[in-house]
């Protein structure tokens, strides 16, 4: 039997096809050929087809597991196919969420839609457990720094991704960094009260705007080095910032990003400025690093300063300021994945802790102004700490016990955000209390109900009382309530640490919590205490005293926001600022 007859193959076929095609015509080979393809098309079409089959099943388990999960925990039934999404559109979701749990209990959920289920937490405990579990953040958090920045490693929805980076950095921040910024804030008062009175020639000036400036420049200095302080761009790079806190969220939102909009483009090129002159500011540090380098190795050390600080555009500094920038430059810099932009991860962190410390500062102008009497305690303290320091330049703010506990409690009252927001992207998370919680679905804390609430903070809870976070030396326990105010001078006093209440939550807590906490309550104490040192601020005749919480560029602050004037100390005529 001739090979040309045996049972076929495209292999086969082919390697035949040379020996029989001198006798063989082409009409049946082709038809092989044509067969063959067809019946390989049609296996690539079913393969297809149960792959997008298995897809599909593998969805509408999953749905049909959120859905008989969801339906476990406690929550308002739906109102329509569509959840709660729009109940939710029209009103405050914080109200929203205070109602629900009052009637369902300290675990709650919403549908926001058939696909998304919202879950919220308000007991303590219960939050400490879930955001120690809940590692991931939501998707959409990542897809703001993104779109604006450009791929990094911080502020990313996987924990996996930013887990590295997060440890460098808060290393960074607690050791080197947080030494800097308790040395630099004179410089920065100094360099910020220029910019005020330029502000009050022109108008009136107000508690947003400083503080605005003041967690621009502090945190700019302390991450770039004193280069920072006499960058001509500076003023520019502020307010790109700010503009792009505006529409960061609002363009995030979008599911698929709107290139066909105008306002996206205008939006991307605000960000990409700003990304430019992240890179020009970080140049500026390299370059003012390498000439101290050069002129250090040639130099004895008292000369090498001076000819440093020539060459820093007129910006004073030393050798040990100079190192630890270019160390976190470098360590924010180095890209830990060919895709992540270059400066994103710098730039992200500007963005967020210009905002929140930004928040944090004008609160805590707001409650000085309207509380002159604590702000004369707090003046007393500073005094008195810095009486008894050795060092002059530096303030002893670990001493300043009442100074702290304004900021802890300016905190308390009025975190970065109304809800910190968690989910667990693939894993269900089993809470102690037998609650399940399906993946995917968004995990709320409502911040400022649980730090408002009375059974966690005593019967004044919604009230500005710094004296809670101290208490006599002796006492043991910290229920968060203080009757009756102690005399923080008095060295039998203590102050609390605020993280031992579960409820103390503004810069989050677990496994995504703040990074910057420390750094920003001990920055932020030690720019208040070079600032009320020098000058008593005071709430602008005629202004608004009793401002409430609302959202603005991206962080909830107290509006409309106080006009303040600065009056300098220790003159015999106080001048104004
Ligand atoms: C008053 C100032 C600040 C406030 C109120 C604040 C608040 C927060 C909050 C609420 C979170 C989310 C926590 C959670 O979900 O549990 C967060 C995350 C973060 N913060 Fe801050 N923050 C402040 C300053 C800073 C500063 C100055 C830095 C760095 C220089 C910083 C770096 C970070 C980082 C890197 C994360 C992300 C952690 C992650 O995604 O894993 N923060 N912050």
């Amino acid at each position: 039997m001739s090979s040309c007859t045996e049972p076929y193959t495209l292999l086969g076929f082919l390697s035949r096809s040379t020996s029989c095609d001198a006798d063989d015509n082409t009409g049946p080979r082709s038809q092989v050929l044509r067969d063959y393809a067809t019946r390989q098309f049609n296996a690539f079409l079913w393969l297809s087809l149960i792959a997008i089959t298995a897809l599909l099943l593998r969805k509408v388990t999953k749905l049909f597991k959120l859905w008989a999960k969801g339906s476990l925990i406690p929550g308002p039934p739906c109102p329509s196919f569509y959840g709660h999404s729009k109940l939710i559109s029209g009103a405050n979701l914080t109200e929203i969420l205070s109602k629900s749990h009052e009637k369902y209990g300290s675990v709650v959920k919403l549908w926001l839609g058939p696909t998304q289920l919202l879950v919220s937490i308000k007991d303590p405990e219960l939050i400490k457990e879930m955001l120690l579990k809940a590692k991931d953040k939501l998707p959409l958090t990542g897809r703001a720094f993104q779109l604006a920045f450009g791929q990094s490693s911080l502020f990313v929805s996987s924990f996996d991704k930013v887990q590295k980076r997060r440890d460098s950095l808060e290393t960074e921040l607690n050791g080197k960094l947080l030494e800097r910024a308790r040395v630099s804030p004179t410089k920065v008062v100094d360099c910020v009260m220029e910019r005020i009175q330029d502000i009050t020639s022109k108008g009136s000036l107000d508690c947003i705007k400083v503080s605005q400036h003041l967690a621009f420049t502090i945190l700019g200095a302390t991450l770039f080095g004193d280069a920072f302080l006499a960058w001509s761009k500076a003023a520019v790079y502020e307010e790109l910032l700010m503009m792009i806190a505006k529409d960061a969220c609002f363009w995030a939102s979008y599911s698929v990003t709107p290139f066909w909009k105008q306002g996206f483009w205008r939006y991307h090129c605000l960000c990409t400025r700003l990304k430019c002159l992240t890179q020009d500011i970080i140049q500026q540090c390299r370059q003012n690093y390498k000439l101290f380098c050069r002129v250090d190795l040639n130099l004895p050390h008292n000369e090498t300063t001076n000819i440093g600080q020539d060459a820093a555009s007129g910006a004073p500094h030393s050798s040990s300021d100079v190192m630890p920038d270019s160390l976190l430059l470098r360590e924010l810099d180095d890209r830990l994945d060919a895709r992540e932009e270059p400066c994103g991860n710098i730039t992200s962190v500007m963005f967020h802790g210009c905002l929140t410390t930004g928040g944090l500062i004008s609160n805590i102008l707001a409650r000085l102004v309207t509380h002159p009497e604590l702000q004369d305690k707090i003046h007393s303290e500073i005094i008195r700490v810095q009486k008894g320091s050795q060092k002059e330049d530096q303030q002893d703010v670990d001493k300043m016990l009442l100074l702290l506990a304004t900021v802890y409690e300016s905190a308390r009252l009025l975190p970065a955000g109304p809800l910190l927001q968690r989910c667990s992207l693939k894993h269900d998370l089993n809470l102690k209390t037998g609650v399940t919680i399906p993946a995917g679905a968004i995990l709320v804390v409502p911040v400022q109900l649980v730090q408002m609430d009375d059974s966690n903070w005593g019967s004044d809870a919604s009230q500005f009382n710094p004296y809670r976070f101290l208490s006599e030396a002796h006492a043991t326990s910290f229920t968060g309530s203080a009757e009756e105010p102690v005399d923080a001078g008095h060295s039998s006093f203590v102050l609390n640490d605020p993280n031992e209440n579960a409820a103390f939550l503004p810069f989050g807590s677990g496994t995504r919590a703040c990074v910057g906490q420390k750094f920003a309550i001990l920055g932020v104490a030690t720019l208040f205490a070079s600032l009320l040192k020098h000058y008593e601020i005071r709430l602008q005749a005629g202004s608004e005293n009793d401002p409430k919480p609302m959202m603005n560029n991206c962080v909830l602050q107290l509006l409309p926001s106080p006009k303040i004037v600065f009056m300098k100390r220790n003159s015999c005529i106080k001048k104004e600022a």
